[in-house]
């Protein structure tokens, strides 16, 4: 047979096995029925594409818009955007167990929290931390000092940036107090981080990295190979060795700050979650090993760093985006019972004052609608053969499970929940009748859903309204014109944390109050 001969025989075997796969896919499959792109049924790689492009998350919210509440994402992978369907997979009658994309988060060779797939599994591990993250363990004195100290500490930094310079990157500053918090809260004041105040730390130095392995983490989870090849490949010719390199230099920060805290007993504080895990015991009556430990440690350093800078970045934005708002907040914020304290001394209102002050919590749930923080690939496998919405989704055998999630994006943005769903109106929440705030709530989940809701959501929900309040009080906020950072750069990339495209947030900062630049708020604001 000729080379020319054989050639065509090859590429009428491929056209026919591609043939193959679309009757398949649009005929016969058992996701044939459900609605969505006809690609998506017939290839996985038109979601990876997407995804590869950061864009999985807003082509997903377009195929809902289109599509309705159920959609077929790719062979296997549906999406939801409804309350009811929402409540089935996370909540924990419905027992649908994490899907493999978790197996991304396994460190030093342990499976925390945040990646334990099973259900069952899931409740045991959970309860070796759950009472630590209560507001009731949380929202003490002791506990808070912390917080305020790095409140305070941000302040103060803030001050002096702006005495020199309006315009600051405030994702950068709230990088640097969410895990100057969350490592306080993990590790004690004796080795927590202090990136806010020491300029020169080998943290500062990571925390910027990490918004790099953020965009190329996509990359990563697809192809690991080709993203390992890739990194070697662009460390060479940019001759830069760290280059990608933040994930590892945390992981073994973390470790290192593990053990010396095991090594040092007089450094770990009671208290602290290193405490707290090094004196758990196995079901077997064992310590647990290191590994474990640190695992969970970096279990939550990951899961608290860019999220809570995140959300208060964005909250920051729209703020300054709609300057009546901060007009409003700080309005009730010098009317609370304890903010006499809080007018020309410079002092905070009390901690219950700000977490229950209407206003500001409006703001920043409004915020964290529009502007969810995660990727929405909380993703559950389906585990028995079951209909949705009346689309039967198989349940799938071991190798192949049939994957399905809520969008976040969509289900907070229902035209049907929400008015002008796509507008900053944090009026929504404090006027709705109870029908319609129940309905809002039933469609909002920045911190997730049910069994596995966000394990560190009250300490969030503090750290931020703390900020925000503090800030406030002190600046008057605007867009800096003149800046990079525009709507179009504070567009969310659908990264693991929906990270602004800019990867900064330029906002120009004028004093309220106290010194000798403070000035009337938004009067300084024209840029
Ligand atoms: C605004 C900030 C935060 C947001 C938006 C957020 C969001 C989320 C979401 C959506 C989940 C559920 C993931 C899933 O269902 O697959 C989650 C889980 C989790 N979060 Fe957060 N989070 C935030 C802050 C924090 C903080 C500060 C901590 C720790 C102090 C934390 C610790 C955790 C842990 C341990 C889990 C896993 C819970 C489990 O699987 O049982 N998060 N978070």
């Amino acid at each position: 047979m000729t080379l020319y001969a054989l050639s065509g025989l090859l590429i009428a075997l491929l056209l026919g096995l591609a043939a193959g796969r679309v009757v398949y896919a649009l005929f016969l499959s058992p996701y044939k029925h459900v609605p969505g792109p006809r690609l998506c049924k017939i290839t996985r790689y038109w979601a990876v594409y997407h995804d590869m492009w950061l864009r999985r998350i807003d082509k997903i919210h377009e195929w809902h818009r289109k599509y309705g509440d159920v959609v077929l994402v790719a062979p296997g992978e549906v999406s939801f955007s409804s309350a009811a369907l929402t409540r089935e997979i996370y909540g924990s009658t419905g027992r649908h167990p994490k899907s493999k994309y978790f197996d991304n988060f396994v460190m030093y060779g342990q499976r925390p929290i945040f990646c334990t797939l099973d259900v069952r599994a899931h409740r045991h591990v959970l309860k070796r931390t759950f009472a630590f993250y209560q507001p009731t363990s949380l929202y003490k004195p002791a506990m808070l000092q912390p917080m305020w100290t790095n409140v305070s500490k941000f302040l103060d930094q803030l001050k002096k940036e702006v005495e020199v310079r309006p315009t600051v990157d405030v994702l950068l500053y709230c990088n640097f107090y969410s895990f100057d918090n969350i490592t306080s809260l993990v590790y004690g004041p004796a080795l927590c981080a202090r990136t806010i105040e020491d300029t020169e730390c080998e943290e500062r130095a990571i925390l910027e990295g990490w918004k790099e392995v953020e965009v190329w983490n996509n990359f990563s989870y697809n192809f690991p190979l080709a993203h390992k090849v890739t990194r070697a490949a662009l460390s060479y010719a940019r001759n830069d060795p760290t280059f990608l390199s933040a994930e590892e230099r945390l992981t073994d920060w973390n470790m290192e700050k593990v053990l010396s805290a095991r090594t040092n007993p007089d450094k770990m504080v009671a208290g602290s979650l290193v405490h707290q895990l090094s004196n758990a015991k196995t079901p077997d009556g064992e310590p647990y090993p290191v590994s474990w430990i640190a695992a969970e440690i970096l279990d939550n350093l990951h899961a608290a760093q860019t999220t809570v800078a995140l959300a208060l970045t964005y909250t920051l934005w729209n703020l300054a985006c709609h300057t009546a708002w901060q007009d409003r907040i700080r309005a009730e914020l010098l009317a609370l019972p304890s903010g006499a304290g809080a007018g020309a001394d410079g002092g905070l209102p009390s901690f219950d004052d700000i977490m229950t002050a209407p206003i500001l919590d409006a703001c920043i749930r409004e915020s964290s609608r529009l502007n969810p923080l995660s990727s929405g690939r909380a993703e559950r496998v389906v585990p028995a053969t079951k209909a949705y919405n009346n689309i039967v989704l198989p349940a799938g055998q071991s190798a192949i499970q049939t994957i399905v999630s809520t969008s976040t994006v969509s289900i907070h943005h229902r035209p049907d929940v929400f008015a002008d769903a796509h507008a900053y109106r944090p009026e929504r929440w404090l006027e709705a009748d109870e029908a319609t705030l129940r309905a809002m709530e039933s469609c909002y989940m920045p911190f997730g859903y049910g069994a596995r809701l966000c394990l560190g959501k009250a300490f969030a929900v503090a750290e931020i309204k703390l900020l925000i309040a503090g800030i406030v009080l002190e600046f008057a906020l605007c867009e800096d014109t003149q800046s990079t950072t525009t709507d179009r750069n504070m567009e969310q990339l659908g990264t693991q944390n929906a990270m602004p495209r800019g990867r900064r947030c330029d906002l120009r900062f004028g004093r309220v109050r106290g010194g000798a630049s403070a000035q009337q708020p938004h009067a300084i604001m024209t840029v």
